[in-house]
């Protein structure tokens, strides 16, 4: 049974009326509602275990369920579970192909994740989260998902700016908040809130979308998310951003069952555009507490590549002359070579190998986690791949070895040797079920060592 405090009973009694405010504090009571996504990005993506009967509404290949999160399926990124209501945020935003796209407060994922089978591949996705061991998980989520188009930064949204002034078409800004919608979910949201902690929150959050705002080309979009219930992190900010930034304006989230329009009364300018704005209550049904808001940049100004834009996007071709010779080999080995050859040609530093998205000449200083596709390193002239290559293979283009037991995936998954009878050999994907998780090497006493990292074993 949760604790509600009583400063948000009073203050939610005192809103919604006390019929509703207690349909919301029973709502708070009950069991959270499981959901997952499958990724469009790995091929043959439907082909999984999980109970693919009940399709959530208003989200693209979201189903009702809970998922193992042990299983091949979610080691090998073909699932992610989520909140259905958290999943309509990166919905809103309906991402097209090609889009720059920033996702400003990103960890552990979620809605990178989303975003990214939107643009499947194509584009760019800056994926931002400002703490440190939570940007590692944020990363750990971009490589299992299979992402090759991601920038994945540990920094604060003040700091980024300088570097992406007016660059994206569409930036969601999921805001840290006081957690209302989490309270069942999480409670230890319950411990941490208080009337001041909305206060300070609502202070960031204006810090937040103000930097957002000034990355935003003209005609982009700015989603604005929490998932907390507040007005004054929720409509109020809505209004700030309005009233700070004259070429913004709402535009209307089409009304549905699943979730209320905002509340203009809420708000302290009676701007009656705040009903285009979306609330998720968890007595609804949908999923937990979510507020979601499209803004768009007005301008008069055709959105031409800017400046910024073609500094960001330009991949110098001489800074690339490495003996590749190493690289070649393997990936003809593992019938790669395209990867090779395309636009982003393979780029080097610290002997680390990569196809970047965004010209690494660009984002000198700030904090980089990885900068698109990481394809191993080079170690005296030896070629050893790097786990986010092994996550982006196609099963049915890339010879690999198969394990056939759950008894020896467990045992691979923990770190172990096996035995497995193959005639390939050397430096292969590993597959089970046949999704591809990890890397492993092959001698020729039939023994695969192990090489899915160390941090991701359990
Ligand atoms: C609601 S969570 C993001 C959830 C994520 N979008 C997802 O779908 O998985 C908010 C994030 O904002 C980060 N954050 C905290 N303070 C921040 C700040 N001042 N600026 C930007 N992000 C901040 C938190 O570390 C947290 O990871």
């Amino acid at each position: 049974m949760i604790d509600l405090p009583i400063e948000f009973t009073e203050k939610f009694t005192g809103l919604l009326g006390s019929d509703e405010a207690n349909k919301l504090f029973n709502a708070l009571q009950e069991p959270t509602k499981k959901a997952f996504r499958l990724n469009p990005l790995k091929s043959g993506y439907k082909d999984v275990k999980q109970d693919l009967t009940e399709k959530l509404a208003l989200i693209k290949d979201a189903y009702v369920g809970q998922i193992d999160g042990h299983s091949i399926e979610q080691l090998a990124g073909y699932v992610y579970s989520q909140d259905p209501a958290a999943m309509f945020v990166a919905e809103a935003a309906a991402v097209h192909p090609g889009e720059r796209v920033l996702d400003l407060c990103a960890a552990p994922g979620g809605k990178t994740t989303q975003l990214a089978s939107g643009l499947h591949q194509q584009g760019v996705l800056v994926a931002n989260e400002i703490n440190q061991s939570r940007a590692k998980t944020l990363l750990e989520n971009v490589e299992r998902w299979g992402i090759q188009n991601s920038l994945v930064l540990n920094e604060s949204p003040a700091r980024l700016v300088p570097y992406f002034t007016g660059f994206f078409d569409k930036i969601v800004v999921d805001a840290p908040c006081s957690g209302e919608g989490m309270f069942r979910k999480d409670p230890v949201a319950v411990k941490y809130w208080s009337p001041d902690y909305v206060a300070t929150c609502q202070i960031r959050q204006q810090e937040i979308v103000s930097a957002a705002y000034a990355m935003l080309r003209p005609g982009g979009r700015l989603i604005y998310s929490t998932c907390t219930f507040s007005p004054e992190e929720n409509e109020q900010i809505v209004e700030y951003l309005l009233g700070q930034f004259s070429d913004m304006k709402l535009v209307p989230i089409q009304t549905r069952a699943e979730f209320d329009p905002g509340h203009p009364e809420w708000g302290t300018t009676g701007n009656a555009e705040l009903r285009y704005t979306a609330r998720f209550w968890p007595q609804r049904n949908f999923g937990e507490g979510q507020f979601v808001a499209i803004l768009e940049k007005s301008s008069a100004v055709a959105a031409n590549e800017s400046h910024v834009a073609a500094q960001l996007m330009a991949f110098d071709s001489r800074k690339n002359v490495f003996d590749q010779d190493a690289i070649r080999e393997f990936f003809a080995k593992i019938k790669q070579t395209d990867l090779l050859s395309g636009k982003r040609q393979p780029t080097i530093s610290n002997n680390h190998v990569f196809l970047p998205i965004i010209n690494p000449a660009a984002i000198k200083g700030l904090r980089i986690l990885r900068n698109g596709l990481e394809l191993g390193e080079l170690k005296k002239k030896r070629f050893l791949p790097h786990h986010q290559l092994v996550q982006i293979l196609d099963p049915d283009s890339v010879p690999f070895i198969k394990l056939n037991s759950d008894e020896e995936f467990r045992k691979f998954v923990h770190g172990e040797t096996i035995k497995v009878e193959s005639p390939l050999r050397g430096f292969l994907p590993v597959a089970y079920q046949h999704k591809i998780f990890s890397w492993g090497k092959l001698g020729n006493d039939g023994i695969l060592k192990n090489f899915y990292p160390k941090g991701l074993r359990r």
